[in-house]
């Protein structure tokens, strides 16, 4: 049984509402239960209020757009929406071992061998959807989710545009993953090459624990715009590699996914011997 992806109306009755998920900035995330299929869901719900406070209907409209088109693996899946008077609820697929950035904490760092699987996926998951000219823009750990199987589930498509974009948006939140080409001034419009840029510094955190910038706001940003980092000695020299071909200031001479999956660190922890898991083995 599955919520058919066709459109219907969607409504509260139609679900039954387990435990809470998660409390994010606009919303809450529920375990739920299509009551007709037995289908297990998560159900996000967001304030219109808090949505008009914040003035961030356009971008929880076009994340509903971009989000309910895509279908690949490593994308958290967004089968319908519905709203009342008050709420707009987002019928989504459950992500079984939650936030990754839980499990980040509480190991503190990733084995090469798990951090190559997870790269691996996202590289696969960002391939789909810059085919699709859509860039992520805002990939790091709170954004990713774990299903119920390990695999990456990218999810928040809040900052998600298609590209390319010009530099109109007001950036909050962490600095830490954001590419030189945002933050610089001669740059006043960028391309999906950002997500390459995250994609290194989200290796980087995975292997070492921290962002590879991490500092006082205004020291991130001047060692961003210099690509100044350092990557300790237990990091393997192949890890060390892919990290420096990511983590290039110009976005033009970034490595490029189809090359990330390629790659001898990427190889090694995702020979086509093991469980088939994800994309390490597409
Ligand atoms: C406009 O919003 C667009 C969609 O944003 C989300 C979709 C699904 C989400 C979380 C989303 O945004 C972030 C957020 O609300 N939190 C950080 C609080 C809850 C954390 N999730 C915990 C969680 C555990 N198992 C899950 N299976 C599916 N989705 C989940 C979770 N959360």
């Amino acid at each position: 049984a599955s919520v058919s992806s066709k459109p219907k109306t969607w409504n509260l009755s139609m679900f039954e509402i387990g435990k809470p998920l998660g409390k994010g900035k606009f919303g809450r995330v529920y375990l739920a239960k299509e009551k007709t299929s037995g289908f297990v869901c998560a159900l996000k719900v967001l304030h219109k209020s808090e949505i008009q406070l914040g003035r961030v209907e356009k971008q929880v409209r076009r994340e509903i757009e971009i989000q309910s088109h895509l279908a690949h693996p490593n994308v958290l899946r967004l089968y319908g929406h519905f709203h009342d008077i008050k709420r707009i609820f987002l019928i989504l697929e459950f992500a079984g071992q939650g936030e990754l950035y839980k499990h980040l904490c509480r190991e503190e760092r990733f084995p090469e061998a798990k951090a190559a699987q997870y790269i691996a996926q996202m590289a696969s998951a960002l391939k789909y959807l810059h085919k699709k000219h859509i860039m992520h823009r805002d990939i790091k750990p709170e954004n990713i989710l774990i299903g119920v199987y390990g695999e990456i589930k990218i999810s928040d498509f809040g900052w998600s545009v298609h590209a390319p974009t010009n530099r109109r948006t007001t950036m909050c939140g962490t600095l830490d993953y954001l590419p030189p080409e945002m933050l610089s001034t001669w740059h006043d419009s960028y391309t999906d090459k950002v997500d390459l840029w995250s994609l290194g510094v989200l290796m980087y955190e995975f292997l070492v624990g921290v962002a590879p910038f991490e500092d006082s706001q205004a020291l991130t940003k001047k060692r961003i715009v210099r690509a100044e980092y350092a990557v300790p000695s237990f990091v393997s020299s192949e890890a060390k590699d892919l990290i420096k071909k990511l983590l290039v200031l110009d976005p033009e001479e970034r490595i490029a996914l189809e090359e990330v999956e390629r790659h001898p660190w990427i190889v090694k922890y995702c020979k086509s011997s093991r469980v088939p898991m994800g994309s390490c083995l597409k």
